[in-house]
């Protein structure tokens, strides 16, 4: 097992640097990179997933290319118009609602984001829960004006998103909400959202993924959760297996890294990835492998987690 550090190019959910673990097997590589607030029952999964990319490999594509958002954290008006123009994406999502910002800085980063990306784009925003259901009502409201997609996980529980989407025209996605096989039938059952965002490493993996995308029966959005090529690759092949397709993915994320783990980065092209499995690079590798005793516990500690991973 290989364990990286690689600094993030811009801040993102309060993280500075990405931290995982790279593993191979017969199938090729794996990537176990569980954000540190995940205790051992939710490693469990994001490992399944690493363990299913290195020893089963995944099921054939249906698609070659990936269509992908160009991710915009809480950064100014500026920075955000600058990312869109050199991501060459047709949709672009927005971080608002973040912590210690008020709302006209919210309204500025959309705004810049419609500018850069044309009439004919794509604008979704991403608040990860953070308001309440009449700020999110009234606030949606007015960046609707700026004519929006749809709107990630405005509030935090299933209740205050259900509220929500009845109060307001635009299409509501579940993520923060959807991290187990049995929460999109929950999202379902509560008529919480129009759209289910999935990751591959919380929900267990490819195989797992496209079960919960079947039961949940709603469109899905494969998304990442910020990881090396590697893990990227897992989300690739959710994204090209998955029946339908009908918006971009959030796998565009290599931009918000410094660097990556293999030559042939999955970085998207005109606003699309081309579907494939890089191989790590021992060279890239070099220069992001750390020494750590704290990864190798967690990762024991994710196997040895009764029910779940790989017995
Ligand atoms: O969807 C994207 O554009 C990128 C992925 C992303 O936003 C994300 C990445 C890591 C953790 C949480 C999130 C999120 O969607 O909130
Ligand atoms: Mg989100």
């Amino acid at each position: 097992m290989h364990v990286f550090r690689i600094p993030m190019t811009l801040r993102f959910r309060g993280q500075t640097v990405r931290e995982g673990v790279l593993i191979h097997g017969p199938a090729g590589w794996g990537e176990f990179s569980p954000f540190p607030e995940y205790g051992p029952a939710e490693c469990a999964r994001w490992l399944a997933c690493a363990n299913e990319a290195a020893f089963d490999g995944w099921p054939e594509p249906l698609r070659a290319w990936i269509p992908v958002n160009a991710t915009v954290p809480a950064v100014g008006p500026e920075k955000a118009f600058e990312i869109v123009r050199l991501s060459h994406c047709g949709t672009a999502k927005v971080k608002v609602g973040e912590r210690g910002q008020d709302f006209a800085e919210d309204m500025a980063r959309v705004e810049a984001v419609r500018d850069a990306i044309g009439p004919a784009g794509r604008v979704r925003v991403d608040v990860n829960g953070g308001w309440d259901v009449d700020s999110a009502v009234r606030r949606l409201k007015e960046l609707d004006r700026f004519d929006l997609e749809y709107a990630e996980q405005p509030c935090a529980t299933l209740d205050e998103l259900a509220e929500v989407r009845r109060r307001v025209n635009v299409p509501i996605a579940a993520d923060e909400s959807i991290r187990r096989a049995e929460d999109p039938l929950k999202v379902r059952a509560a008529e919480a959202a129009d759209i289910a965002v999935i990751k591959v490493q919380p929900l267990g993996g490819v195989r797992a993924a496209l079960r919960v995308a079947e039961a949940c029966g709603l469109p899905v959005v494969v998304s990442s959760a910020v990881e090396t090529s590697v893990g990227l690759a897992a989300g690739l092949a959710l994204a090209a297996a998955l029946p339908e397709l009908p918006y971009a993915c959030g796998l565009g994320t290599m931009p918000l890294l410094s660097g990556d783990v293999v030559t042939d980065s999955l970085v998207p092209v005109g606003g699309a990835i081309a579907v494939r499995r890089p191989e790590v690079d021992q060279r890239a590798l070099a220069a992001y492998e750390i020494e750590s005793p704290a990864w190798k516990r967690r990762m024991e500690e994710a196997a040895g987690t009764a029910g779940e991973g790989r017995q």
